[in-house]
């Protein structure tokens, strides 16, 4: 009956029949396999329909999860992603639960209200702030790493460094706590830094996800360490809440540009406040805050990754890149976030890097009501037919799907910084950051925190990669940077040599 029905729910369209949802937990344990009913596609399916021809593709599932079409064209994602009566994210209650309500758990008017009050915390203030702190921690990380002072370096493992970094502006910019780069970790539960906190909790949702509440009754090491982060942070939010409301009240915060007055939970706090009609309480405000931790972490750290271990490979791409650095810091000044706009060939850098690997390769929506899509012949335009989707079946678009088709990029497979430079290319194939109304808040945030961080690493050091014995480049990227869309979005540890300029 499931099954009858989940194939009404898809149109009848094509595609594949299976025990399970590519979305289930089980599914991601249980092994996979392609065209069979029996077991499940598995989460790399993603990434095999890119063989295929077919815009629209059905998984119905006869045991678990629910019936899925995947869409990859740019015209079926439009249909989709811009008509907000007809589909919409689905709601994260596990998520809401775990860190309040907030802006990515929500669907419909609960959204809008979170959407309205986060809105103006990513302001140009915030910009000039992740500018900063992101100049900061350049620094910190040389002199941390005792960098300052040599001529060659070779970083194990560039993942760390990126990580580090991102996590590093967010905790100042996102919630006023900058980190220090030594590393420390307490003994004790009760020494715990707020810095460390906010580390467990970054590195421990899925934990606090799948663990019962009785288990952190259990003697376990690390159980006792995530259950004190959490509770820690969770305290020091709310009395920080009650804090700056208070003052707020008082009108005693200054609208200047010092840590802690323009971050983004300071200002959700304040926008809470000022909304008018639209207020959030104190669980939503910190769960909009919390959230920012896992949308704008690991994407923007990945993307600093890839376009690293990109630059290292093409040596021509990083000295058009080095030109701009020299053009426009003459001197080897600092940069200013007034730069920004300048720093053109670097910001075609990252969308580019994010169009091959784009660290979100697939976005869902489900159907709120029954919806017809139509689809259209991918070279004519001419409308071949219509599909109904029934009301609860999700709409995955395979975006990195969309950024590997030549109709859209020639030669996808490419690193070509340049098929950015007309701004006409910016065309909707792009969806690094995603289209429509749920698009992400956090773009120009990360685009900030990225160029800064690339201008000053680049203007400073030269960037190799560092082959294996007989390796060309071509082996090299196949074992380092796959675009498969797996757990790890195709980055495997990327290991550079970084040389000192002269
Ligand atoms: C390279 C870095 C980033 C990439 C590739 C990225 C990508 C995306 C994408 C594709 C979405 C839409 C998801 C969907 O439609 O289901 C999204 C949403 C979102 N992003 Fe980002 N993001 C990045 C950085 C950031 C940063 C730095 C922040 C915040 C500090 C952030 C906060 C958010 C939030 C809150 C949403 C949900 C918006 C809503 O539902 O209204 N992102 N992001």
């Amino acid at each position: 009956f499931k099954f009858l029905n989940g194939l009404q729910a898809v149109g009848h369209s094509s595609g594949f029949r299976c025990a399970l949802s590519p979305f289930s937990s089980l599914s991601m344990v249980l092994p996979t396999r392609l065209n069979s009913f029996f077991t499940n596609v598995g989460i790399n399916f993603v990434w095999d329909l890119q063989r295929s021809e077919n815009h629209i593709i059905s998984v119905v599932p006869w045991l678990l999860g629910p019936p899925t079409i995947y869409v990859s064209s740019v015209e079926l994602m439009r249909q989709v992603l811009r008509h907000t009566d007809n589909f919409d994210k689905q709601e994260l209650e596990l998520g809401s639960q775990l860190l309040g309500e907030n802006i990515v758990s929500t669907q419909k008017e609960k959204w809008k209200v979170h959407r309205k009050i986060v809105h103006p915390a990513f302001s140009q203030k915030l910009s000039a702030l992740v500018w900063k702190e992101g100049i900061r921690n350049y620094y910190e990380m040389l002199s941390s790493k005792g960098w300052d002072t040599q001529s060659t370096v070779t970083p194990s493992v560039i993942n760390d460094l990126t990580s580090k970094f991102t996590f590093s502006v967010i905790s100042s910019c996102v919630f006023g706590l900058p980190i220090t780069w030594s590393e420390s970790k307490a003994t004790s539960e009760k020494e715990m830094s707020l810095q460390e906190c906010v580390m467990i909790m970054a590195s421990n949702i899925s934990l606090r996800m799948l663990t019962p509440r009785w288990a952190y009754l259990l003697p376990i090491e690390r159980l006792r360490r995530v259950e004190a982060g959490f509770t820690n942070i969770f305290a020091f939010m709310k009395s920080q809440v009650a804090y700056r409301l208070d003052s707020i009240r008082k009108n005693e915060m200054v609208e200047d540009d010092d840590l802690g007055t323009n971050t983004v939970f300071n200002n959700i706090v304040k926008a809470s406040v000022d909304g008018g009609k639209f207020t959030l309480n104190e669980g939503e405000v910190i769960g909009n805050t919390f959230v920012m931790l896992f949308a704008g972490h690991e994407t923007s750290s990945r993307t600093l990754t890839a376009a690293l271990a990109l630059l290292g490979l093409y040596q021509d791409k990083q000295e058009q890149a080095l030109f701009e650095i020299e053009r426009v810091l003459p001197g080897r000044r600092e940069p200013i976030i007034q730069d920004f706009e300048s720093f053109k060939y670097i910001l075609n850098i990252i969308q580019e890097t994010m169009r091959l690997y784009p660290p979100i390769p697939l976005v869902v929506r489900e159907a709120i009501q029954d919806t017809l899509l139509t689809i259209t012949d991918p070279t004519t335009g001419q409308k071949v037919r219509d599909v109904v989707i029934k009301k609860g079946t999700l709409a995955c678009i395979n975006i990195l799907r969309i950024h590997h088709d030549p109709r859209y990029f020639p030669d996808p497979e490419e690193f070509e910084p340049s098929r950015w430079n007309d701004d006409t290319a910016a065309h909707d194939a792009f969806l690094g950051f995603s289209h429509g109304t749920r698009a992400c808040i956090g773009r120009k945030f990360a685009l900030a925190e990225m160029i800064c961080f690339l201008v000053m690493l680049l203007r400073d050091w030269r960037v190799d990669v560092e082959f294996e014995s007989d390796e060309s480049p071509e082996q090299w990227r196949n074992r380092v940077l796959t675009s498969k869309a797996h757990a790890a979005h195709g980055l495997g540890p990327v290991a550079l040599r970084l040389t000192r300029r002269k």
